[in-house]
């Protein structure tokens, strides 16, 4: 998507019809709420420039952890939280306040269709991009549709011309904000508000994982999709990232993202960090982006003492916008000092808050060889498995 395009995540519904005692956005899915799984499927629709959440205003805070909690450490410049309203008209309007200046193309989306594929989004936003009209996706009608009046049938309607409208819907800015603000009456969606203002709207096609989880049935059917093992290793990613460091006394030592007081720093462009870097490759590789040379090189300023942190907050980043999340990360050092062992539950704890997923570290010496056994410098050894964005 280009960097203009902004989702607007409809999130502040009760959920009556599902019956649960917490809005819809927070009921669980799988072992996430509907709103977590909705924010990562708007987000590994390709770098949307923000992510607007309209959330029920009595539960602001517990949305933006949610949210904030889905969208990974990066969150804070794209994603902005916004009370909802009384209807869903009055959500998608609040939304619509908090779009940032950049933003050309918005795409409305229910977070309540939380299993909506990012090709969805993607191919929403293009044709908005292309056509510079409003895009809606549907589905063709598969069911005979009668006109009923109590229980006679009055007549068979003409199916052909039916869809079954979904959501994410796309729009120019321009249109949507001024058809919003013209609109005088309640309609069921987006491109109902901007067809009432004369804005013509296209059909792209649907997809069935678009459904919208309404009913208890709607949410059983979602767990079963995300239960599905055919296929299950579809698209996993393996990645593998090596980084070597000389010792160098007259520096501090960062290792694995946390401070080592008294021990021997690591020289390097960055702060040294072998187990971060290796991480970082790791993950690069897996994704296919390359490597941590070619995407942070040492002409850049910003980078140099950068900490670890930086690196792998940088790269996490770069992988999820390529649509993956981190499945988990293993990293073995090899040196004689520092020893890892007894800040090993915390550098795991660290790492694994930072990336998402779990990181677990492991360490070893050489018995004596090489130039780790001759105590000049470290190696770091990371495997990383991706998976793909929910
Ligand atoms: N006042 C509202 C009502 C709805 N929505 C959002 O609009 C989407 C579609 O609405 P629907 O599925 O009908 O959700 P609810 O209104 O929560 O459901 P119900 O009608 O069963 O209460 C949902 O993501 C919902 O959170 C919203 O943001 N604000
Ligand atoms: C916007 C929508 O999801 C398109 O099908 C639908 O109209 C929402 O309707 P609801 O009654 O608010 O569920």
């Amino acid at each position: 998507m280009a960097p203009t395009v902004a989702v607007i995540l409809v999130a502040a519904g009760s959920g009556a019809r599902l019956g649960r005692s917490v809005p819809k956005a927070f009921v669980e899915l799988a072992g996430s709420p509907i709103l977590a799984r909705a924010v990562d499927g708007a987000l590994s629709a390709a770098e949307p420039a923000q992510v607007i959440v309209v959330a029920p205003a009595e539960l602001m805070d517990e949305a933006r952890s949610v949210a904030v909690r889905a969208a990974g450490p990066s969150a804070t410049g794209y994603l902005t939280l916004v009370a909802g309203g009384a209807t869903r008209q009055a959500s998608v309007a609040a939304g619509l306040t908090a779009l940032a200046p950049e933003i050309e193309t918005v795409l409305v989306h229910d977070a309540a269709r939380c299993l909506a594929p990012p090709e969805l989004f993607d191919r929403v936003a293009a044709r908005v991009q292309s056509s510079g009209r409003a895009v809606i996706p549907a589905l063709p009608v598969t069911d005979t549709v009668k006109r009923v009046q109590d229980d006679v049938v009055l007549e068979t309607v003409d199916r052909s011309e039916l869809r079954q409208v979904q959501t994410p819907q796309g729009f120019p800015r321009a249109a949507l904000v001024d058809a919003y603000a013209r609109a005088d009456r309640e309609y069921t969606d987006d491109a109902a508000v901007v067809a009432a203002a004369g804005v013509a709207v296209l059909v792209v096609d649907g997809s069935d994982r678009a459904f919208k989880i309404t009913t208890p049935w709607d949410l059983q059917r979602a767990e079963r999709l995300l239960e599905e093992p055919a296929g299950a290793l579809e698209g996993l990613r393996t990645g593998i990232g090596v980084d070597v460091h000389g010792y160098d006394t007259a520096v501090p030592l960062w290792l694995g993202g946390v401070h080592w007081p008294d021990e021997p720093g690591l020289a390097g462009h960055s702060d040294g960090d072998a187990v971060a870097h290796a991480i970082c490759d790791a993950l690069l590789s897996a994704a296919g982006l390359g490597d941590i040379g070619g995407r942070f090189g040492t002409a850049e300023d910003r980078f140099k003492d950068a900490r670890g942190d930086v690196f792998l907050i940088e790269t996490l980043a770069l992988v999820t916008h390529a649509g993956y999340r981190v499945g988990n990360v293993a990293v073995q050092l090899i040196a004689n000092a520092p020893r890892f062992a007894p800040r090993r539950a915390e550098i795991e704890r660290h790492l694994s808050e930072l990336l998402g997923g779990p990181v677990s570290v492991s360490a070893t010496t050489t018995d004596g060889l090489g130039f780790a056994g001759r105590g000049e410098g470290v190696t770091a050894i990371a495997t990383a498995l991706l998976l793909p964005a929910r």
